[in-house]
This record gives structure tokens, sequence and C-alpha cells, in this order.
């Protein structure tokens, strides 16, 4: 115990396994190669989060050798995991939740069509609705930015803040995305990578066609405040609207 209390104690440790676990899915949708992306979360009711260690192989992530921060981006002394350095991304991922309070979940990979739309400092147009769905829009660049300091997460939030975007493109970089959890900011990694390498095969074919402005809002809204089921970690108490009152919406 660090005296945080057992409230807090017990989200350390549901997040500490959180962010353990979902490293996996990085893996499993091919989102990274060796060590080269990194996971974090919020806990709930404390100012502090919890991201891995640098360098370390995914397969020997586990939840007691996770890195507790505080929202400087220090390793809080004393808890497990401590002896090892945090990610090389830990300022960024401090600095985005220090001035994001909605944020819950940072994830940054070196996802390889994101990449490449990041290596032309390119925004990704939006032209699926699915894209539209989930981005309400293109997916936004961010400035170069040396890693190890507050530059990334600088640039993250100033892309980012009043953005419909949970994803940015990092100049030269790759991508971070954001999200309500660690969960949520995952599965906002997946479906970038998911929309940048349609958007790149459909231009390689031809140009693509663009939705209009009415028609993403439209998708969006649907998407975010309808589709799926009520409870959703990312709609704000009470869920969607029941399903007698989703007609006028869709
Ligand atoms: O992007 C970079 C380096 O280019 C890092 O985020 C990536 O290699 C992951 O580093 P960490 O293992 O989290 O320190």
């Amino acid at each position: 115990m660090n005296g945080y209390g057992p409230t807090i104690e017990v989200a350390i440790a549901r997040v500490r396994a959180d962010v353990a676990r979902l490293h996996g899915e990085l893996t499993r949708y091919g989102l990274v190669v060796w060590t080269g992306g990194n996971v974090s979360g919020r806990v709930p009711g404390a100012d502090l989060f919890v991201i891995k260690p640098s360098g370390v192989s995914y397969d020997d992530l586990a939840p007691e050798n996770m890195i507790l921060c505080d929202l400087d981006g220090n390793v809080i002394p004393g808890t497990p995991g401590m002896e090892r350095n945090p990610s090389s991304d830990t300022a960024a991922h401090a600095y985005v939740y220090r001035h994001m309070p909605e944020v819950g979940g940072v994830v940054h990979t070196h996802s390889p069509y994101a990449v490449a739309w990041a290596a032309r400092g390119e925004e990704i147009p939006c032209v699926t609705t699915a894209m539209a769905d989930e981005f309400g829009g293109p997916i936004p660049v961010g400035p170069f930015a040396i890693i190890g300091d507050d530059s990334i997460g600088r640039g993250i939030v100033e892309t980012l803040r009043g953005h419909r975007s949970r994803a940015v493109l990092m100049q030269n970089h790759g991508p971070f995305t954001i999200g309500a959890s660690a969960k949520d900011a995952v599965k906002a990694a997946v479906m970038l990578e998911d929309v940048a390498r349609t958007a790149h095969l459909a231009r390689e074919a031809g140009e693509p066609i663009a939705i209009s402005q009415r028609d993403i809002d439209a998708l969006y809204e649907r998407y975010q405040n309808v589709y799926g089921q009520a409870v959703d970690a990312r709609r704000p108490a009470g869920g969607a609207p029941p399903p007698q009152n989703r007609a006028a919406s869709t």
C-alpha cells in the first residue's frame, strides 16, 4: 500500500491489468513491431496514470511491471515496476492527461499505413462512412516533435483540442490516439490503421469521392449516439436514446 486508500488502490490495480493486457491488442491488430508502441491509462479519481516500461517485450508485460506515474510523468517511488525506465513517451502521455481532463487513455503505435501518411505530413481525408462514424472528419497532422520531452504532448493537445478526431498523425513519427479509457484509445488506434489503409488503397486506384460535411455530421452523430448498445463508456450517463426514439436520429 502507498497511502492512496483502498478505493484508489483498487483503481490502480484495475488500470495496471488493463494497460498490460491491452498491449496484446497492438500486436493482434498488427499495429506495432518489436516494442514500437505504448498504451497508458489514467487512474480514475487520482492524479495518476499507468504506462508500460520502455523497450520491454510485450510478452513480458504484466500488471506488476506496469509503471505508476504522476501527471508530470514522474514515477511514483515505492510502487511495483518503478525499478525500470518508463516508456520514452511518458512525458507526452502526461502532458495529454494534464491538459485534457476528459482523456482516460493514450496510445502510440507505428502502424504502417498511418505512419506512411504521417511521413508525408498529409492528413487522411474523410472518404468512407467508417471514418465519418469513428472520427467525424479527416485525421489531422500534428507538428514534427522530438521524442522525450513535452513537445509531442503539446503537439497532440494543440491538434486534437476541439477536434472530433481522437487520432493525430505526428509528422514523420506516427499516430497518437486518445480515448475515454485505455481500451477506447486502443480502439481508436485500430480503427485509425484501418481507415489509413483503405484511404491509401482507394487513392492508389483513383481519386476517392469526398463525403459532404452534412453527411459526415449525420454519420458521426448516429454512430456516436445511436450505434451499438445504450451502455457505452464514451457516452454520458444514461447512454444512447432508447430504441423508440432512435428512428428520428437515423
Ligand atoms: O516512437 C518511439 C520511438 O521512435 C517510441 O514511442 C517507441 O519505440 C516505443 O518506445 P517505448 O518502448 O514505449 O519507450
